[in-house]
Formats: structure tokens, sequence, C-alpha cells
């Protein structure tokens, strides 16, 4: 079959009629027990349990085998787990790679929980964490140990957005066989093709764009040849499994992931132009500009944006920001992101959130997240939230 185009393979993947059954969508097929009607038929499902033959719910039926076949078609590797938020992707995908006395090395922009979890879960295990600099580049090589199992990216970086070098750490990180994970829900399956940068699994909160409405939990890790088979084991064995009525969501977004991000992007910098023109806005994080830390492994390295980025101000105090953020008729506050609505985030202590690198913002940082509304509106949104911050 000829090399398809980005779009075309985002209405076609996972549409094997092995689990549509000639449905244009894979059904929702629900099970826990799946009975055979032969010894004969029990031992091939058994045998072939990890290679999406019908065996236990906890393996996945067809719904689950559709999505799985279409996020390896889009992401690349060789085999998707599913988990039931991207926190247990990044949890699970870490933990099916060390062991007691291992050390690894994390992002230090990275997602919160990411870090709560290596703080507060890994080192009871003893599991030691060393927090990097985003943009170490070949400096990575001087923090890494005999006992460094696992390096973790995440790029861009959460709320601080930098974009990492991620082919240049991937290969110093394979010189000493380490296994590089990476968070790669800014960019989704669509925007960084992770396993042409040297990444060995890829990590999606698919919860965020993949779903793309807000309203299912999920989490996908991607493994190369490497690094599948124990990604998927180790997995299984804790307990990892997925509602396939929340699978049949998470394909449903998937087939308008790639117009959405476009019009995300095209929203995202519009709004973002317009900040950078505002008196009370220090300096805009997105990546398509370059103003945002990384922008050069941006362009080099991703095929679009999206409409998540941070701006940082240059003055206001909890009361400014209070002000702000309480009268917005379109942005409203909420955790995640990645649906069609606008949102807006506050953090006024960015430094709570990092140890190997300190920012001196001139003042309160935003993340936005830029929706499908008219960008007109948003703007109008942003400018009387402004009148009352000043
Ligand atoms: C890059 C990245 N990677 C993984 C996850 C986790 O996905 P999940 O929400 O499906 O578990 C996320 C989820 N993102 N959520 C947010 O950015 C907003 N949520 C939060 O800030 C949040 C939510 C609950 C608890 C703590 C936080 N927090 O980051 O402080 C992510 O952005």
């Amino acid at each position: 079959m000829g090399k398809k185009a980005l779009d075309t393979k985002i209405v076609t993947a996972g549409r094997s009629k092995k689990w549509t059954q000639s449905l244009v969508n894979p059904p929702v097929s629900r099970a826990s027990t799946i009975v055979f009607d032969s010894v004969a038929d029990m031992k091939h499902a058994t045998a072939n349990r990890a290679n999406k033959a019908l065996f236990y719910g906890r393996r996945g039926t067809n719904t689950h085998f559709a999505f799985q076949d279409a996020m390896v078609e889009l992401e690349g590797g060789v085999g998707c787990a599913l988990y039931p938020c991207g926190t247990a992707a990044i949890s699970n995908a870490i933990l099916s790679f060390v062991k007691t006395g291992d050390h690894i090395l994390m992002v230090d922009g990275a997602y919160e929980p990411t870090r709560d979890f290596c703080d507060k879960i890994l080192a009871k295990m003893g599991v030691e964490t060393t927090y990097y600099d985003p943009m170490i580049g070949e400096g990575i090589r001087d923090l890494i140990r005999p006992n460094t199992s696992v390096l973790f990216l995440e790029s861009p970086c959460s709320i601080t957005m930098e974009v990492q070098d991620v082919p240049t750490l991937a290969r110093i990180a394979h010189e000493h066989d380490l296994v590089v994970m990476l968070d790669n829900t800014w960019a989704s399956p669509i925007n960084f093709q992770p396993f042409e940068h040297g990444v060995d699994i890829s990590i999606q909160a698919a919860t965020k764009y993949i779903v793309g409405h807000s309203d299912v939990m999920l989490g996908t890790a991607v493994a190369n040849e490497r690094c599948w088979d124990q990604l998927r084991e180790s997995s299984y064995l804790m307990g990892q499994c997925t509602s396939p009525d929340d699978i049949y969501l998470a394909m449903r977004g998937l087939r308008t992931l790639g117009v959405r991000l476009k019009q995300h992007e095209q929203n995202s910098i519009k709004v973002a132009e317009w900040l950078m023109g505002r008196e009370e806005v220090d300096h805009v994080r997105h990546p398509a500009f370059e103003s945002c830390e990384g922008h050069e492994f941006y362009k080099r390295d991703f095929k679009g944006c999206n409409g998540l980025f941070s701006l940082v101000l240059n003055r206001g105090n909890t009361e400014a920001l209070t002000a702000l953020l309480d009268g917005m008729e379109h942005f409203s506050m909420g955790y995640s992101w990645g649906g069609f609505e606008s949102l807006i985030l506050a953090n006024e202590n960015i430094n709570s959130l990092r140890t190997a690198t300190k920012k001196e913002f001139a003042g309160p940082l935003l993340r936005l997240h830029i929706g499908l509304e008219d960008t007109d509106d948003l703007i109008r949104d942003l400018e009387k939230g402004f009148e009352r911050f000043n």
C-alpha cells in the first residue's frame, strides 16, 4: 500500500474489518469473560493473548484492538498500551522499566503530578530522581550514572512551554542504554513523530486533544520493538485496563484530530500575536514564536502546534489576577485542556514546581487553552479581562 497522506491515515487508521465487522466504526465490545468452543480454541487464544486474540477483558476487546492499531499507525512504534488516564500511562511506563536502586532523569518542567509520582512513589521504592534543565542538550551526559535507567522528556513542558532537543537527548541516552520516554501529549500523534526522533516510548494523555471533547480520561503509551513486550506485560500485571466505551469516544476523537488541531493552531496564533502587543504582557511562551525557549527545535521537529500556550505578565498580584480571571465570559478556569473550549489557568509561583532551573519571571504566568470559539470573541474577552486587571 502506498504512503498515505496524514489526513487519509487519520480517516482510515484502525478500521480493519477484523475489528469493524464492516461497520464504519468499530463497535463497542464490552467483556470480562470470553468463552471458547473448544480446548483448541482456548489454547490458541491463550497462546495469542498478547497479540490481540480475544482472551479476557483485561487484555482488551476488538474495540481496544482497533484503537491500539490506530495509535500505532498514527504515532509509529509497534504496540500501544492503554491506561485509565495520562497519569497512569506515565507512572506505569516508568514502573515498567525501573527497579530498586535505579536512578532516572526527569525534565524539570514536567507536569506536576509526574513530579509528585517521582518524589512520593518512586522515592519510596528506592528509585532516585534527578530533575534536569529542559534545555540542557549535550549536558545531559554529565547527569547519567551507572544506575540510570530512564530519561523522561516532556516537550514542550507543561506550563513553561520549553521545547526540548529530543533527538540530541535521545542519542546521548542511547549511548548509555537508557530507555527514552516522552510525554508527547501537546503534539498529539499528529504534530511530532517521536520514533523518528529517537524516542522508545511515547506517552499521551489522550484525555486532551485525542478525545478532544473534555469527557473522557484516558492514557496511551506507544512503544518501539525494543520496549513493547516489557511495557505491555508489566502494564497487564499492574492491572491496567480501560472501558471500551471510553475507547470508542477516543477513536471518534481521532477522526477529527487533524482538522481540530489546525483550527486550534490558527486561533492560538492569532490570539498570541494580539497578546504580544499588550503592554501588560512581558512575553508570550508559544512554541511557534521566537519568544519561546526551544522555538528552533519546534521549527525543526514539529509539524504544527495547537491551542495551548503560556504568557508572562509584567506585573500583577493575586487581587489583580483574580479580577482578571473571575469575570471571563469565554475562558473558563478548569484543569485539563485539549477540548473545544477555551481555558485559562494562572500560576504565581512557577518556581514551586521547579528544582533544577528557577525562572525569574517579570510577573505571574497565565496558561491559555485557545478553543474553537471565534477569536474576535476571545480577544474581546481578554481585553475586558485586562481592563479589570489594570
Ligand atoms: C502534559 C500532560 N501529561 C499528562 C497529563 C495527565 O493526564 P490525565 O489528566 O489524563 O491524567 C496532563 C494533564 N494535564 N492537566 C493539566 O495541565 C491541568 N491539570 C492540572 O494542572 C492538575 C490537575 C489535577 C491535579 C494537579 C494538577 N496540576 O498539574 O497541578 C498533561 O498536561
